[in-house]
């Protein structure tokens, strides 16, 4: 289909712009941190539109269309995800948890040789250690005579035990410390990429708050269970002394070991019992701290709104009752913690009590050596320590498991959207792709905990027609679309709404308020998927797309266009995130969309920050880096969610200029409220109801007299 240039759209002609002949590879390097401007290098083409360079896919690469059902000319490889036509994407898709000891041993099993280091040395460090005791009381035998070794040899002995353990115990710490960081890290990034490839639903479900939470003190606690518990008196070496000492014990004297035995069991069921109830305790604390972070979030986040409205006291009454509450929680789990202390200490000073009355007993009647019992003595020292250790250990675990569960609810998995998710999967798979900037996200045997959700989605490959040209070069369509937001599934917003983007020319969407517009838009990007009906570029069903192909070949300018808190220069490079831009084709990108001249009167120029969200830079100098973003991005179908809407009019003219710009042979879906401003489109359409209830030009539809003239008729009186 050829472009036209839409009637209202500047003529521009006289700006051209060079169209490097050289595609450099896409994803070589990615680049997904942002460099100073000055480590930009050249991407692989640039605006304007031109259907004769496709920077994508070359043919041959991995395939990125999918349909269900039977393909004439399937092209797909042998490890492509299918399912039998029956399910549907989503269907019978088993929530699969994200955290779960499959993926802790996978990771585990990256580091077999520290976790055998750390064996051998927490073995080696028990062993000295529980030594001790035994060598106490010889020491004691020596001293009054009933032991004949010299005493030298003894206590040279005591010497190396005392000396090898600290060496010990720092390669076992180490090791341990090491491989949980490393552990971590790839735990941390696995459930970051888990959240960021959830439904957009699930965005709507739950605050920034909450999953800032789970990323960092739920995964927090987790790291904990670790961290805190490798000191002597915790985790596994009190685990490894608790069952050496009692070995020992049932060596050393068989007639007090089970009493003792008896004793620790006792401790060990009142203590597990009693830590089953502490679990609600727990999850309560969890959530009163998700809930201070998320007002803090909300409070910072919205602070000019906060100021406009002197909602300061506002928002310190609701963060004092949220302080309050996890005050509450946590004196709670104080004493909690405290009660569980106390019962271990006073089970174990009752076992040391037992050992006296009858250890001593025993010895008057000559039945026991005063070295044994001297040993015994140790030993229930060793096993205070220890218990009380591992008591800590299982409030930790409970905090950790506690954790994971909030953890593994919010990310059950059946919200995960496939259509990203594979594509994604296959992108950081590719060969080309820069593995250190992934490494984190793999893991051995496995690509990670997603794969088996992807399985779900798609069945034959049809076609490896590339995305690209089918957008440059066909219609979109939106074809009996039905669809009601997931959280309110009750609520139909389109109903059958029909709407065809004729390739290279503009349409604009107009309507009242409600009536839709913008959830066009989002079934378009593809936040979203029609209920009912279908969305096709040149034919083919854009859900047989990956969604990260598809969100290539769409760009979206709105109201409100959100920049990184980076510099300018690199939130124009994030038009293209996967690629390495040169300054040079910032700058085109920029001088396109009438952004040049401001930026380099910025302090730093290109290099200056531009604030949380662009707040340092005014709502029309934030539009038109927006645009310059979308121009370096270059895709052929694009979105005008009211760009100038919030401008006034220098600020309109200017971005208008650069839309203009923007929009020449692209497929333009523009929404605006001011119909003045979109007047001049190939087609207007009139969104009412869920429906397209008027679709021509301008004058056609004045002519009509319908609702369009009725609401030109209310906007021009209301303009006079
Ligand atoms: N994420 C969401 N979840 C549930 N309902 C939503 C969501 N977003 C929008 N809606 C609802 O969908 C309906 C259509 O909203 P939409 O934003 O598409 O209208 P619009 O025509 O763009 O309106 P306006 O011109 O005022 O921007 C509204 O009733 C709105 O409340």
């Amino acid at each position: 289909m050829a472009s036209t240039t839409p009637p209202f759209v500047l003529s521009l002609s006289h700006t051209r712009f060079t169209i490097p002949k050289h595609h450099t590879q896409r994803l070589t390097d990615c680049r997904l941190s942002f460099p100073s401007m000055s480590s930009f290098h050249r991407r692989s083409d640039l605006f304007p539109p031109s259907r004769s360079k496709f920077r994508r896919r070359s043919k041959g690469s991995i395939p990125s269309a999918y349909i269900t059902g039977p393909a004439s000319d399937p092209i797909f490889a042998d490890n492509d995800p299918k399912i039998d036509d029956s399910s549907s994407p989503g269907e019978n898709v088993q929530p699969s948890n994200a955290i779960s000891w499959g993926l802790l041993w996978s990771l585990l099993g990256q580091h077999k040789l520290r976790l055998a280091a750390s064996i051998l040395t927490l073995v080696s460090c028990t062993t000295c250690t529980l030594s001790m005791p035994i060598l106490s009381g010889r020491f004691f035998e020596v001293l009054i005579g009933v032991r004949p070794e010299p005493l030298w040899k003894l206590l040279s002995k005591v010497g190396v035990l005392y000396a090898l353990e600290p060496v010990f115990t720092v390669i076992f710490v180490v090791n341990m410390t090491t491989i949980w960081e490393k552990v971590m890290s790839n735990l941390r990034a696995q459930i970051f990429q888990r959240v960021l490839i959830q439904k957009v639903e699930f965005f709507d479900r739950y605050k920034v708050g909450e999953l800032t939470a789970l990323l960092t003190s739920d995964l927090g606690s987790l790291k904990d269970i670790v961290s805190e518990n490798i000191s002597r008196d915790r985790g596994f070496r009190a685990l490894s002394e608790v069952i050496g000492t009692i070995c020992i014990l049932f060596t050393l004297s068989p007639q007090l070991a089970p009493l003792l035995g008896l004793l620790m069991l006792s401790v060990s069921v009142l203590v597990a019992v009693y830590k089953r109830s502490t679990v609600p305790v727990f999850k309560a604390h969890g959530m009163a701290q998700a809930s201070i972070a998320d007002c803090v979030t909300e409070t910072f986040s919205a602070i000019r709104t906060v100021r406009s409205f002197g909602g300061e006291k506002r928002q310190m009454s609701m963060f004092r009752s949220q302080v309050l509450a996890f005050q509450t929680s946590g004196i709670k789990l104080g004493a909690f913690k405290s009660l569980n202390e106390s019962l271990t200490r006073t089970a174990v000073y009752i076992s040391l009590m037992a050992l006296y009355c009858l250890g001593g007993s025993k010895v008057k009647a000559g039945e026991l050596s005063i070295g044994t019992v001297a040993s015994f003595i140790g030993y229930t020292f060793t096993l205070t320590f220890a218990v009380q250790g591992l008591v800590n250990t299982f409030g930790d675990l409970r905090g950790a498991f506690a954790a994971t569960e909030r953890i593994n609810s919010v990310l059950c998995g059946v919200e995960v959207d496939e259509a990203l998710a594979y594509g994604l999967q296959r992108d950081i798979n590719r060969k080309e792709v820069n593995d250190k900037n992934f490494e984190l996200f793999f893991v051995n045997g496995s690509d990670g905990n997603n794969q088996s959700l992807n399985m779900h989605y798609m069945s034959a490959l049809k076609s490896t027609s590339n995305l690209d040209t089918l957008v440059w070069s066909g219609d979109v369509c939106l074809e009996d679309v039905h669809f009601s937001y997931p959280l309110r599934p009750d609520v139909q917003i389109l109903n059958g709404l029909n709407l065809t983007l004729k390739c290279g020319t503009v349409t604009a969407l107009v309507g009242p308020s409600g009536a839709g517009k913008s959830t066009i838009v989002q079934l378009l990007a593809r936040f979203y998927e029609p209920t009912r009906g279908r969305i096709t570029v040149a034919g083919e069903d854009v859900r047989t797309f990956d969604k990260s192909e598809w969100a290539r070949v769409v760009s979206i300018v709105n109201q409100e266009p959100v920049l990184f808190s980076v510099s300018v220069g690199e939130n124009i490079a994030y038009g293209l995130p996967d690629d390495y831009v040169s300054k040079e084709d910032i700058i085109k990108a920029a001088k396109a969309a009438n952004a040049h001249d401001f930026i380099i009167s910025l302090p730093q120029g290109y290099d200056t920050l531009v604030g949380e969200r662009g707040g340092l830079l005014s709502g029309g100098q934030r539009q038109r880096v927006a645009i310059a973003r979308a121009l370096l991005k270059n895709a052929p179908m694009l979105i005008l969610d009211e760009a100038t809407s919030a401008l006034d009019a220098a600020s309109e003219r200017l971005v208008q200029d650069a839309l203009n710009h923007l929009m020449k042979g692209r497929t333009t879906l523009v929404i605006a409220h001011r119909l003045s401003t979109v007047q001049n489109a190939h087609q207007i359409a009139l969104c009412s109801d869920g429906k397209i209830a008027e679709l021509g030009t301008h004058f056609e539809l004045l002519g009509k007299k319908g609702q369009y003239a009725s609401l030109v008729g209310i906007q021009r009186l209301a303009f006079e």
